[in-house]
């Protein structure tokens, strides 16, 4: 068992306690899955780094299978990156279809995923999945789909646009986690809130906001990582890059989704008791801040999402060694 928090009136939680008490052993009687299988839902004809990062993080930090469903543009080009992931070309964006093929593209697209869906540990629904209507309407049933059968999902970029218009797919679901960066953030506290940041009062309002959202966890990044699933709430401040390049919150999403079925696993045995939702946070924000801080030291200025990703297995290493 252990503590969320650090001993004393702090808000930071014990992330490495945390990551120690959640990254499981490595044994040969495991069987490949066990560790992990992630589905990423993201990925158009404008971004494909997104999903690549967070599905490739996935398996830097672990899982055993990490897999794409994007749109059939993206595929190509996100297979081209790693023979690693199994990527779907399944979505369609209105540009490439006409209206009545709409009804039976939606029909294919759900059984498609339905197919996996068991299967899957976590899903990260967002990263560059862009704001098609069409697509997004797909992607709200790939997401009751994924409720209906209690599979957690990380929920991140265009997925959080998604949810923000669609308060409905999450609320009451206390296996989603919301990960806004700044804007995303503002749109959700407008809508759930109907009010602006708060930043004095920071923290009740993160609890107010998950509470509003009917316990789902909320990981609010920035200098410091927020986290809060409506009941408890706690700070993730160490490590971090003074580095702004895009796709760190990608690499965050994978990592949460790889930490939270892991934490989840514990929680099964009765090894934890905090919210497995809140211990993935907590773990992935602190991993990831680490490994940018590792990726920083070495390459300064030209620091990249993908040297980040490079550190995150030498991160784990020094947290947790094999
Ligand atoms: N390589 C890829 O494929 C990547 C693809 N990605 C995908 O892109 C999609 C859209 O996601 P997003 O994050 O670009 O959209 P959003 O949050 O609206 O930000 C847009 C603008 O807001 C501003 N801004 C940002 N932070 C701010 C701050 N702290 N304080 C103030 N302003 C701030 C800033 O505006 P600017 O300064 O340029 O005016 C910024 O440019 C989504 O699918 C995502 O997954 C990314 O994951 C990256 C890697
Ligand atoms: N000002 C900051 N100082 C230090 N670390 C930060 C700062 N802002 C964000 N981070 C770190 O970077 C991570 C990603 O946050 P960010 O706000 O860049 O997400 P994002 O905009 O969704 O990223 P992406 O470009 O992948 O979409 C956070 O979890 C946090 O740890
Ligand atoms: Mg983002």
């Amino acid at each position: 068992m252990q503590s969320v928090m650090s001993s004393g009136p702090s808000l930071e939680a014990d992330s490495v306690s945390i990551l120690r008490s959640i990254i499981p052993g490595l044994e040969s009687t495991k069987h490949k899955g066990q560790a992990g299988k992630i589905a990423v839902v993201g990925g158009c004809r404008e971004y494909t780094g997104a999903p690549y990062f967070s599905a490739v993080s996935a398996l830097k930090i672990g899982a055993d299978l990490s897999h794409v469903f994007c749109t059939k543009d993206a595929a190509p080009v996100i297979k081209s990156y790693s023979p690693e992931l199994i990527v779907h070309p399944i979505l369609e964006e209105s540009y490439s279809i006409r209206d009545e093929e709409k009804s039976s593209i939606s029909a294919k697209v759900i059984a498609e995923v339905e197919k996996w869906m068991e299967r899957f540990d976590c899903l990260v629904v967002g990263p560059g999945l862009g704001r098609d209507p069409f697509l997004l309407d797909c992607v709200s049933n790939i997401m009751k789909n994924a409720r209906e059968r209690n599979v957690p999902m990380v929920i991140d970029g265009d997925g959080l646009y998604l949810v923000t218009n669609c308060l409905d797919l999450v609320s009451g679901y206390p296996l989603a986690v919301l990960t806004p960066n700044v804007n995303e953030y503002k749109r959700l506290v407008q809508k759930v809130l109907n009010s602006e940041v708060n930043d004095e009062n920071g923290t009740d309002q993160l609890l107010s906001l998950a509470k509003g959202i009917g316990g789902a966890t909320i990981l609010r990044k920035g200098k410091s990582d927020f986290v809060s699933d409506g009941k408890t709430a706690c700070a993730v401040s160490i490590y971090g890059s003074p580095r702004r390049c895009g796709g760190q919150g990608d690499i965050l999403s994978g990592s949460v989704a790889v930490f939270l079925s892991w934490a989840r696993q514990c929680a099964a045995k009765g090894e934890v008791s905090m919210n497995p939702t809140m211990l993935g946070c907590v773990a992935g924000s602190a991993l990831l801040r680490k490994a940018a801080s590792m990726a920083f030291d070495n390459k300064k200025r030209s620091t990249l999402t993908g040297d980040i990703i490079e550190c995150l297995g030498i991160s784990l290493q020094e947290i947790c060694p094999v």
